[in-house]
């Protein structure tokens, strides 16, 4: 079976797909230093819950955190025998090459995301990343990823407010009833909420009218679903966007016998 995994700067996110569909998932905080004896004993236990030890015999990982990618690689090296598939680098390549500056580099979880967007739903695509950060990834009519948008993440704009004014609390993300907060959490909320709403809602309009044609809009990540609620913001909510993009690229690779 096939371990996807997906490092993003605040979590990692391990599934096993059995070739029809994903069969587990587990979540773990990412941490550089953590070593890969400590993923596995992890990993292990988990896995025994579900019946599937020693079931794992191949591997892809993509991060965003490019120093988590040793401890992934020895990983999956010293205890599924394998050797890796990671996105962005040397002996793994993508269905499509991106259309970018010459010299960028754009993050692997938006490749992945434009890979599995694609697929899913053709081109003439924009896919947004409710992650650390927030993202939106252009898709061409042919597949590539020619650009996009990165903004503050939900979590990061409420975490800057409490740590630049002593006044304002720690808040979690949640849907107001109205706008006009009657108190400081109910403030904030409604700002990062309402906040949050326009800048999709406008970056959205804008990237249309750049490209001069309907596009659909896909969102993946944590919170997507509460931006989702009645809203006509996106055509489609796909918590498991990101897995499928990286069993499609294992798959793409496999079949190139990379
Ligand atoms: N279902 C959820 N409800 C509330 N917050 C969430 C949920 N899922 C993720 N988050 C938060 O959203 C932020 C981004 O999480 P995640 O999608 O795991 O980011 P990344 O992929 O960048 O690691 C984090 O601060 C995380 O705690
Ligand atoms: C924008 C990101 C930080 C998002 O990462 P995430 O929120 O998933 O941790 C990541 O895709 C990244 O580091 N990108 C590199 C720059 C770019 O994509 O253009
Ligand atoms: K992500």
């Amino acid at each position: 079976m096939l371990l996807c995994i997906d490092c993003g700067n605040t979590n990692t996110v391990f599934s096993v797909w059995d070739g029809v569909e994903f069969t587990a998932t587990w979540r773990i905080a990412t941490d550089h230093r953590r070593t890969a004896d400590e993923y596995f004993v992890w990993l292990n236990t988990l896995m025994q819950l579900k019946g599937m030890q020693g079931r794992i015999s191949e591997a892809i990982i993509s991060s965003t955190a490019p120093r988590v990618v040793f401890n992934l690689r020895v990983l999956c090296n010293r205890y599924f025998d394998c050797r890796p598939y990671v996105v962005g680098k040397p002996g793994c390549e993508l269905p499509v090459a991106p259309r970018v500056d010459v010299g960028t580099t754009v993050g692997p979880d938006r490749l992945v995301n434009t890979v599995a967007g694609f697929e899913r739903h053709g081109g003439d695509l924009i896919v947004v990343d409710f992650g650390t950060a927030t993202t939106f990834d252009v898709v061409a009519p042919d597949g590539a990823y020619i650009g996009g948008v990165i903004a503050p993440g939900v979590n990061l704009s409420l975490e800057a407010l409490h740590m630049a004014a002593a006044a304002l609390p720690h808040v979690d993300v949640t849907k107001p009833q109205g706008v006009i907060g009657t108190n400081t959490v109910a403030c904030i909320q409604s700002g990062v909420y309402w906040g949050y709403i326009g800048l999709v809602e406008g970056i959205v309009r804008q990237i249309r009218m750049e490209r001069d044609r309907p596009m659909k809009v896909i969102a993946t990540g944590g919170l997507a679903s509460l931006f989702d609620l009645g809203f006509d913001l996106f055509d489609k909510v796909e918590d498991d966007l990101t897995m499928h993009g990286l069993r499609l690229i294992f798959d793409y690779n496999k079949g190139l016998g990379a």
